[in-house]
Parts: structure tokens; C-alpha cells; sequence
């Protein structure tokens, strides 16, 4: 089990045991995560990071209940939701957990504000307008609230995108490259947000990166390589994680010439 299970079971975001998923069937089958078990711990940032196709997003999706399992379980705090049918995944989904993707997925016609507190207007919930305040201004939107996203630049969109995560404070944020679409100045301010949601709010973040130097603003890099975690990092730097990365470029590149695969 890795050891981002550090403390007491109530410090656990989210836990995985046994999680397999396979893609398709007979001799097409891609196993894309083989027998994971990971445990989130509440009140951190955790980065995951591997080459592609190691099974990253398949495990953000099974853990969010994106996606079903073929075999394992899966808890969000104390509920399994293996097994939950997909009426109450939605319910879950909407009520514990909130998503940030590359692409912002904001609504062209609402502004920052509407876009901000749709989840939780769709919930038919009020978000706490203290906390709301709290987030608006920790990244900068104040002035940008009445702006609809063509209005706005990338970086602020995905802040704007970052802020509907939190708003309705959930237990666990989900982040898939959330800095994939931005420049280095704009993707650094999405990190530094990130990092204080987690410093300053409580918040628990997992992250999944190819960028070595999103992955250090983490307190912890799991390592995915063929559907397995196969190494952990805790205090990430940009230059441990890419001596890390290179690694797998390394025993690929071994294997495919035939050559004995470095360790
Ligand atoms: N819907 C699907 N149908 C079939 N195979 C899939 C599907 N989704 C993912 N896979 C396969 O599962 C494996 C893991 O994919 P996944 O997207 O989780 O990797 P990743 O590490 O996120 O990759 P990348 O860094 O390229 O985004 C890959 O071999 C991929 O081709």
C-alpha cells in the first residue's frame, strides 16, 4: 500500500484495494490498471505521473467513479463505491468530488460567476457565500465575476474552472493536466492555487501530469508504469521527477532493443 496513507484511517481521501481495469475482451484485452492499491490522504496534493498509456486517467476515472472496475474496490472516505449504481455515483460525484480537466468545460453563455456555482445550482444547493468569497479572491476573479469565458484568458478561465471545483468544498478535487492548455505563467498560477486550496483551505487534490514541474508543486508523485504504481516520490523536485521519468524512457528503450531492462 503506498505510503500516501501516511496517518489515521480518518485521513484517508479516497483508497483503492485490488483495482483492475481491463478494455476490452479475448485478445484485445488492455490491462490498464493492474491491481492498484493506493490510499489518498486527506489534506494533501498528490501528483500522478507516468508515460503514456500507464493507466493515469483510468485510475483518476475509477477512483472519481468515472468509470467502472473489473475487479477491486474502491472508497471515497467511508463509502465503497464499487458496486453503487449509477444514480447514486451521479449523486456522489456532485456532492463530494470536484473536477478540473485540461479543457475547462465552461459554459460559453453564463458568466464566471453562473459558471462558478452551476454544480451546486444544479444540486439545488446554496453555496456558503463566506467560502465563496474566500475562494473568488484567493484566485483573483473578483473583478472578473460578471465575464463569460470568451471574455476572459486561458489562465483565467481555468481559474474560473479551478473556483467551480471548489466551491462547494468537496472532499476530494480531481485535477486531469489541469495546466495542459495554459502557458507557463498562467499554469503556474493554477499550481500555486492548487497548493494554497490544499495549504491554506484543507483541501485534497490529486493531480494527473506529464509536466515534471506541475508534479513538484505536489507533496507526493505516484509513479503509474503498466497499470501498476511502481514508485512514489514524497517532497517532490522538477529534477528528481525527471530523472524518475527518464527511467521509463530508459527500460523502454532497453526493451525494445532487446536489451536487458535497466532496473
Ligand atoms: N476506453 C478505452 N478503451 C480501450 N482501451 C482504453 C480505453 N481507455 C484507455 N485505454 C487503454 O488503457 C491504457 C491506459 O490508458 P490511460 O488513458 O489511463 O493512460 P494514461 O497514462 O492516462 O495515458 P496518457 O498519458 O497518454 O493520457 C492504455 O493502453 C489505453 O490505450
Amino acid at each position: 500500500m503506498s505510503t500516501a496513507a501516511l496517518s489515521t484511517p480518518d485521513g484517508i481521501a479516497a483508497r483503492a484495494h485490488g483495482l483492475t481495469k481491463a478494455y476490452g475482451s479475448g485478445e484485445t484485452t488492455v490491462l490498464a490498471l493492474d491491481s492498484v492499491d493506493v490510499s489518498i490522504a486527506r489534506g494533501r496534493f498528490t501528483a500522478v505521473m507516468g508515460p503514456s498509456g500507464s493507466g493515469k486517467s483510468t485510475l483518476m476515472h475509477c477512483l472519481a467513479g468515472l468509470d467502472t472496475v473489473s475487479a477491486g474496490q474502491v472508497w471515497l472516505g467511508d463509502t465503497e463505491i464499487t458496486g453503487l449504481k449509477e444514480r447514486e455515483l451521479t449523486r456522489l460525484r456532485r456532492d463530494r468530488i470536484g473536477f478540473m480537466f485540461q479543457s475547462f468545460n465552461l459554459i460559453p453563455t453564463l458568466n464566471a460567476a453562473e459558471n462558478i456555482t452551476l454544480p451546486m445550482d444544479i444540486a439545488g444547493r446554496k453555496p456558503d457565500e463566506k467560502w465563496l468569497d474566500q475562494v473568488v479572491d484567493a484566485l483573483g476573479l473578483r473583478e472578473r465575476l460578471g465575464h463569460r469565458p470568451s471574455q476572459l484568458s486561458g489562465g483565467q478561465q481555468q481559474r474560473v474552472a479551478c473556483a467551480r471545483a471548489l466551491v462547494s468544498r468537496p472532499e476530494l478535487i480531481f485535477a486531469d493536466e489541469p495546466t495542459g492548455n495554459l502557458d507557463s505563467r498562467a499554469g503556474l498560477e493554477v499550481l500555486a492555487f492548487l497548493r494554497q486550496a490544499v495549504d491554506e483551505l484543507g483541501q485534497t487534490v490529486v493531480m494527473v501530469t506529464h509536466d515534471p514541474s506541475a508534479a513538484a508543486h505536489s507533496d507526493l508523485v505516484l509513479f503509474l508504469a503498466d497499470g501498476r504504481i511502481v514508485d512514489e516520490m514524497e517532497r517532490p523536485t522538477a529534477d528528481a521527477v525527471l530523472e524518475r521519468m527518464k527511467r521509463f524512457d530508459v527500460g523502454r528503450a532497453s526493451v525494445a532493443d532487446g536489451a536487458p531492462e535497466e532496473d
